[in-house]
């Protein structure tokens, strides 16, 4: 029955399958409300992810942020090994919430955020200023290039069998998209982490699917949720010059 909708996909009739995936989608958000107890939903990150682009294709950053927030409690779920990377994560999201408290209209969207911050001369290009709170700019291009090794190793985890070490899948998602931008001490920080990467059955359990068919549809929709996200982000930052903020 799954394979049959995918292939719906492949003969092109998007509108099709977008139904037929809501229905399925809604049978998982059925079965998660048995998973007593778990304070991560996924279902929750896929709607704060899908929420937080406006249909004029603007991101909302209150949504994105509660999305980052739901990430924040599956990294708390997975125990004090995680707890550098979570901390780190609640401190950008924290900048941001700065920022909105006060000024939502300027910050309302990523958009409204990178004209209201270029305007003012907010944004530094050349270093990071010591003395001064990171600008919304600089703040959210660091979630933004961690969103890029999230829809990775969603992608890979949705593609992946029991058999494969989740780890590995962490590091390789993570050379690609992230290493490259992070000091040699956060690298080897993370390496430890992905060590400790609970087996794929055990992170199925965290976000509350049941079987294979269901983790496959579940984690390739919120890797397609975070991609739409991810490209309509990437071509404002690349707009405006802003992709190597320091
Ligand atoms: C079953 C599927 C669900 C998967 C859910 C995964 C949940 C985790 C999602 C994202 C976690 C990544 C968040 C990392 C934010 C990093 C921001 C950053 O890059 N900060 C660095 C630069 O900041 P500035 O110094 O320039 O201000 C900072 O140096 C880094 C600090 C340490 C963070 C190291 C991050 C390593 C991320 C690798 C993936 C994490 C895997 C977690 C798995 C649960």
């Amino acid at each position: 029955m799954w394979s049959m909708k995918e292939r719906n996909l492949e003969d092109g009739k998007d509108k099709e399958m977008i139904t037929v995936k809501a229905v399925t989608l809604e049978q998982h958000v059925e079965y998660t409300r048995q998973c007593e107890g778990k304070d991560f939903q996924i279902t929750r990150l896929l709607g704060a992810f899908r929420s937080c682009i406006s249909e004029n294709g603007h991101i909302l950053l209150k949504e994105y942020l509660s999305g980052w927030e739901e990430l924040i409690k599956f990294m708390d779920s997975l125990g004090m090994v995680f707890g550098f990377i979570s901390q780190e994560t609640t401190t950008k999201i924290n900048i941001m919430r700065g920022h909105l408290t006060g000024n939502s209209d300027e910050y309302h969207t990523l958009q409204s955020m990178v004209r209201y911050e270029l305007d003012r001369g907010l944004v530094n290009f050349k270093e990071l200023p010591q003395d001064q709170v990171p600008s919304g700019c600089r703040t959210l291009l660091r979630l933004h290039r961690a969103l890029k090794w999230l829809q990775l190793f969603l992608y890979k985890l949705s593609t992946s069998t029991s058999q494969d070490n989740t780890g590995e899948l962490c590091a390789l998602a993570y050379e690609k998209a992230l290493a490259h931008h992070h000091s040699w001490f956060v690298r080897q920080a993370a390496a430890l982490a992905f060590l400790a990467m609970p087996p794929r059955r055990e992170l199925l359990q965290v976000i509350c699917v049941r079987e294979e068919e269901e983790a496959q549809l579940v984690l390739s929709t919120a890797a397609k949720a975070i991609v739409r996200v991810y490209n309509l982000t990437q071509d404002v930052y690349e707009a405006y010059g802003m992709l190597e903020l320091p």
